[in-house]
């Protein structure tokens, strides 16, 4: 029999829904993953999506699963969330005890946990006050603007009579927490070289690129990422050269560039020998960084003759960073508390300039009631 007093009764107050890309966790999940990934118009618009995704993933899978078998078998985002989110809600029932208890959930747009899973927990656990929290840093429509467009679909289903109180927190990329942790890990990064070597260290901002059609049509990801390096650049007194290059694209088309492995190669002709990498657009390790920059880019480097090419951490579960975290949710909190601001930013509610998809429009619409 259950007391009144019972644990399973003590409802959380305030549910905070972390919202990221999401990774295959095992070689299994490798198909599905790419089929939701490439089934999503928002980031990939195809000419017959449905068909287009499943022909896709179909063939990329086994180059994909061989990724993921060379980072230990799977992608480790939900591991670094889970301890992000928990160290996240235990700072925040410190530093805000009138929105505590606080709870954490983890919607993924292509991998377990999926935004339905994430609902349906906050549904069980009697959720009113609800925060959308993207972990993407800086805005970009593909990434937590279909996250958000995501949401507001599933929450018709979830939620028809709007039970839950929405506010969103859709960018972050220039916040104090954010900038110090890259700050720090860059410091450590440059400890690595002989003292004599580090001033001469280059520092490569490595970010996800975006499709020429993306940027072109006014995404603002381009320049939050630029304003992210410029702040880090800054906090560290712009102690060495630096230089913002973009990695991952996929398919024929052109991307924002430079490339970051072409960069790498091209300095290292220059004569530039250290260079330390830095992930500057995710929060925590992924394929990209653990394949991608440390494995891929790392044997053509050595095979060009670079000795010196480094990466700088990424932040994981970085003390300075988790507060980062709590802090930014208890400044949001107490901004959108009743009698203050809206619960969207300024930038959220503008539609992008270009922007032809009706779901934000209503995706906005919704959550800035
Ligand atoms: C800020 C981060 C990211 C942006 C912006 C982004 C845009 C973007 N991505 C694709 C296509 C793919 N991305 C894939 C994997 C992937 N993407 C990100 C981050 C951003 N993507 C991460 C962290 C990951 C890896 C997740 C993990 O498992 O650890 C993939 C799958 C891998 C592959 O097939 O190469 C694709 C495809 C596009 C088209 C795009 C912008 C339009
Ligand atoms: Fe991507």
């Amino acid at each position: 029999m259950s007391s009144l007093f019972s644990p399973d009764l003590v409802r959380s107050k305030t549910g905070i829904i972390l919202m990221n890309l999401g990774g295959p966790a095992k070689q299994d999940e490798v198909h599905d993953f790419l089929l939701r990934l490439f089934s999503d118009g928002d980031l990939i618009p195809l000419p017959f999506q449905k068909y287009a995704a499943q022909v896709i993933a179909k063939r990329r899978t086994p180059k994909i699963k061989e990724q993921y078998n060379q980072i230990g078998g799977g992608s480790p985002i939900r591991k670094w969330t889970t301890e992000q989110g928990t160290a996240m809600e235990k700072i925040l029932d410190e530093i805000s005890p009138e929105t505590a208890p606080h709870k954490h959930y983890i919607a993924f747009r292509y991998a377990h946990p999926l935004t339905p899973e994430a609902l349906a927990q906050m549904k069980e656990d009697g959720i009113e006050r609800a925060v959308a929290f993207t972990q993407y840093p800086q805005y970009s429509c593909t990434t937590t603007g279909s996250s958000m467009n995501e949401l507001y679909r599933q929450l018709q289903e979830w939620d028809p009579e709007r039970k839950m109180k929405w506010s969103v927190i859709d960018r972050w990329h220039v916040h104090p927490g954010l900038v110090q942790t890259v700050a720090n890990h860059i410091e450590e990064g440059l400890a690595k070289y002989p003292a004599d070597k580090r001033d001469g260290v280059i520092i490569l901002f490595s970010a996800h690129s975006l499709p020429m059609e993306i940027v072109n049509k006014g995404d603002s990801y381009p320049s939050e990422v630029a304003a992210t390096v410029e702040a880090v650049m800054n906090k560290l007194n712009y102690k060495n050269s630096y230089k913002l290059v973009w990695q991952s694209q996929v398919g024929p088309r052109p991307w924002l560039g430079p490339q970051t492995n072409k960069a790498i190669l091209g300095l290292g002709e220059n004569g530039y020998n250290d260079q330390l990498l830095v992930p500057i657009a995710f929060t925590s390790d992924h394929v990209e960084t653990l394949f991608e920059l440390d494995l891929e880019y790392g044997e053509e480097a050595h095979e060009a003759g670079i000795t010196g090419l480094t990466r700088a951490e990424s932040l994981n579960a970085d003390p300075v960073f988790l507060q980062a975290m709590a802090d930014i949710v208890k400044a949001h909190l107490k901004e959108t508390a009743p009698e203050g601001s809206s619960p969207i930013s300024k930038q959220f509610s503008i539609r992008c300039p270009g922007c032809t998809n009706e779901t934000c429009m209503n995706t906005r619409d919704y959550f800035r009631q």
